[in-house]
């Protein structure tokens, strides 16, 4: 059954950015629009506040320019500076809320202010409602305007479960009114991870797992681990990424041995 115009919404530190961040939106819109349950209108990555405090978060200039570079090539993806804007940290279902009301506003009234996050197919919104969509809408199976969904990894999906990190009536709002698309890799089971939960068991219909067959092992981690040892991490995330981290000298980046031995062989 048809869910109505979606914007997928991803959360993290992005420190830096990987192919796999981006990827997970092309991995998740292609699934949806092959199940035909819904129609994605737009992404957007919320890098997370610097007072979140994580281990190597650089600061958030420095992850939004660098997310900005890595999406330049993409049409639908847009970086949401507004957390990183607010005072402190911002919780996920604040961050949701508040970007889904912005979206629907801008639709309701023409003469309001888009945001730069706002991704372009949005305002387009009214004019590509797709025939699921209309009979969706004509049985009342579908409501107005667009669902924020929280786009995401399995490990994030199991933080869920680390005592005291969420709170219970945010992970129910996150679920119940939002919902999920959880991205994850071949082996892990997020499925047993969300019938061992009472709080997604009981919404499982707004959990859309996806099983990404292809191998994705990269992380922020991993290109953090590679530049301080001055090796190479070509290819694991965008070439003006790097560039921009060498230029910063951010995460202690070595020059990188072996592109340095090439270039005055
Ligand atoms: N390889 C991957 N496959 C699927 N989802 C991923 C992958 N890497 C990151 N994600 C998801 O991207 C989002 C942002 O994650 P985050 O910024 O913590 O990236 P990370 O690479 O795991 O970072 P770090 O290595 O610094 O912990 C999360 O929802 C996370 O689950
Ligand atoms: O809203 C919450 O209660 C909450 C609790 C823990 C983490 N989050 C979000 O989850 C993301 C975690 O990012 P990371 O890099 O630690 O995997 C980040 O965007 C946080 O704001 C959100």
């Amino acid at each position: 059954m048809s869910q109505g115009k979606i914007v997928l919404m991803a959360c993290g530190s992005f420190s830096p950015p990987t192919f796999m961040h981006l990827r997970m939106f092309e991995i998740a819109r292609d699934y949806i629009h092959s199940l035909g349950i819904g129609t994605i209108v737009g992404g957007i990555v919320s890098p997370v506040h610097d007072a979140y405090g994580k281990k190597e978060l650089v600061a958030a200039q420095h992850r939004i320019a660098m997310l900005k570079l890595a999406l330049r090539s993409s049409g639908w993806i847009k970086v949401s500076e507004w957390e990183t804007q607010q005072s402190g940290w911002t919780r996920t279902k604040v961050s949701m809320q508040y970007h889904q009301d912005t979206i629907n506003k801008c639709l309701s009234e023409l003469n309001s202010d888009a945001p730069a996050w706002l991704p372009d197919d949005v305002l387009n919104v009214n004019s590509i409602d797709e025939p699921d969509d209309l009979a969706a809408k004509l049985n009342g199976n579908v409501e107005d305007g667009v669902t924020v969904k929280l786009l995401c990894g399995a490990d994030l999906l199991e933080s869920f479960a680390t005592p005291g990190l969420w709170a219970e009536e945010d992970i129910e709002a996150i679920v119940g009114r939002h919902g999920l698309v959880v991205v994850s890799r071949a082996g892990s089971d997020p499925g047993k991870f969300i019938y061992e939960s009472d709080a997604l068991y009981k919404h499982r219909k707004n959990v859309l797992l996806m099983t990404n067959y292809i191998t994705n092992e990269v992380s922020s981690t991993v290109i953090r681990r590679l530049l301080r040892r001055g090796e190479s991490a070509k290819y694991l995330t965008d070439d003006g990424v790097l560039a921009y981290i060498r230029q910063y000298r951010l995460y202690g980046a070595l020059p990188c041995v072996t592109e340095a031995a090439a270039r005055y062989s």
